[in-house]
């Protein structure tokens, strides 16, 4: 090949968009190590700082969402819409990739239609078993669509459809820390068992709650946890903390960027039931309970967490039960090394395991006939 293959890759938004980018880069990188490969994301989204903080650059859209509630303000979405369209255009037109990729939220929107209109080829990836707004829309001059639930097919054309999983962080899954120096890094005790509690990549109300008015219960508890908070509940929890006196048996922090050391770390995992998180506790085997948001889109993270729920490979708290059983129910369970061994076996039975390298496969499938049809 004369040149170098050209990769866009766009969306994000959350982490559950986000990190599956991160993946999929990584794999074309490893297949293709002089691959030149670009990001294009939402301006003041959590992508701008993920994605260079994972090795790669980005460039971010004016792009932002529909205001259902309040149709007035609209207008302005439609002109950053257009604004977004125009800059786009502008980044295919001097990046001049073989192949566009998308992974849902907003800033994919702008960027593959107009890669699809300058006749680049372009691969949707679904994280979800309910298709997002934007992959809808995207998927009529898609190519490949990538999926990771089955039934996708009411949502996509038959024909494009290939059941890939999703793909999750290669460093995740690559790493060799002891249990004991993961419990460490969270300033924690290794004798003691540990229960790790993240509410998806922005944080979660009720879960926090639940933490909040449970602080009393997780001190007399013998258990430690690591709390993830999100970014905009973190000044309300530590000022709770600290109302609440030393409590040594508790970690919070709004962020952890090192997931590998807190799922190495966790005996069980108290979580949301968005799919990244889902695809990466089957994939380390990790005891879970969950407990789906109420806010998302046709309820689909209850959708996620029952297909689980189904098959005894995960616990399952609803949102509005959670006051009264989360953490009674977490501090239990961690206790119970027979519930814990059977609910890692069978959630470790629905991992997809090599989903990163399957779509990068894909994306260089389209990449080459592009560039064999434009003699590059
Ligand atoms: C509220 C909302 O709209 N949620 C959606 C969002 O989820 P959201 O982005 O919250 O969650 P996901 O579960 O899909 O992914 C979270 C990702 O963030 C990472 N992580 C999380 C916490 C942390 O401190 N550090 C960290 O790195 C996790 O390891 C995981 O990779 O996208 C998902 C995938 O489209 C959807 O299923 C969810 O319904």
């Amino acid at each position: 090949m004369k040149e170098s293959l050209r990769v866009i890759i766009s969306g994000g938004g959350t982490g559950g968009h986000i990190f599956p980018a991160v993946s999929i880069a990584n794999a074309i990188r490893l297949q293709h190590p002089d691959a030149k490969i670009l990001f294009v994301g939402a301006e003041g989204r959590m992508e701008m700082q993920r994605v260079p903080a994972a090795g790669y650059e980005i460039i971010g859209l004016p792009v932002a969402g529909f205001d259902r509630k309040h149709l007035l303000r609209n207008i302005s979405v439609l002109i950053k819409l257009m604004r977004s369209q125009l800059k786009a255009r502008r980044i295919v037109k001097a990046f001049q990739p073989d192949v566009a990729v998308g992974v849902g939220g907003y800033a994919s929107g702008p960027t593959l239609k107009v890669a699809g209109m300058m006749g680049i080829p372009t691969l949707i990836q679904e994280q979800n078993s309910y298709a997002g707004v934007t992959n809808k829309l995207l998927a009529k001059q898609a190519s490949k669509i990538c999926v990771a639930y089955e039934g996708m097919e009411r949502f996509f054309d038959k024909e494009k459809i290939i059941l890939t999983g999703n793909p999750v962080r290669q460093g995740l899954l690559q790493h060799n820390m002891s249990r004991e120096d993961a419990v460490r890094s969270f300033q924690l005790d290794p004798a003691k068992k540990t229960v790790l509690i993240i509410g998806g990549s922005l944080g979660a109300r009720t879960i926090n709650n639940c933490v909040m008015q449970g602080l009393d219960k997780i001190r007399q508890s013998g258990v430690q946890f690591i709390w993830q908070t999100g970014k905009i509940y973190i000044s309300e929890a530590r000022a709770a903390v600290s109302r609440a006196g030393e409590l040594p048996m508790l970690h919070t922090t709004d962020f952890i960027a090192d997931m590998a050391a807190a799922y190495r770390a966790a005996d069980l995992v108290i979580s949301r039931a968005g799919a990244g998180s889902i695809s990466e506790l089957c994939l380390l085997g990790k005891p879970v309970i969950l407990v789906p948001s109420p806010n998302v889109a046709e309820d689909h993270q209850t959708k996620n967490a029952l297909a689980l729920v189904n098959k005894e490979a995960a616990l399952y708290v609803k949102d509005a039960e959670a006051g009264v059983k989360l953490l009674d129910t977490a501090i239990a369970t961690v206790q119970q090394p027979d519930t814990l061994n059977k609910l890692s076996t069978n959630i470790a039975k629905l991992a997809f395991k090599d989903s990163a390298n399957v779509i990068a496969g894909e994306v260089w499938k389209l990449a080459a006939t592009y560039r064999k049809e434009h003699g590059r």
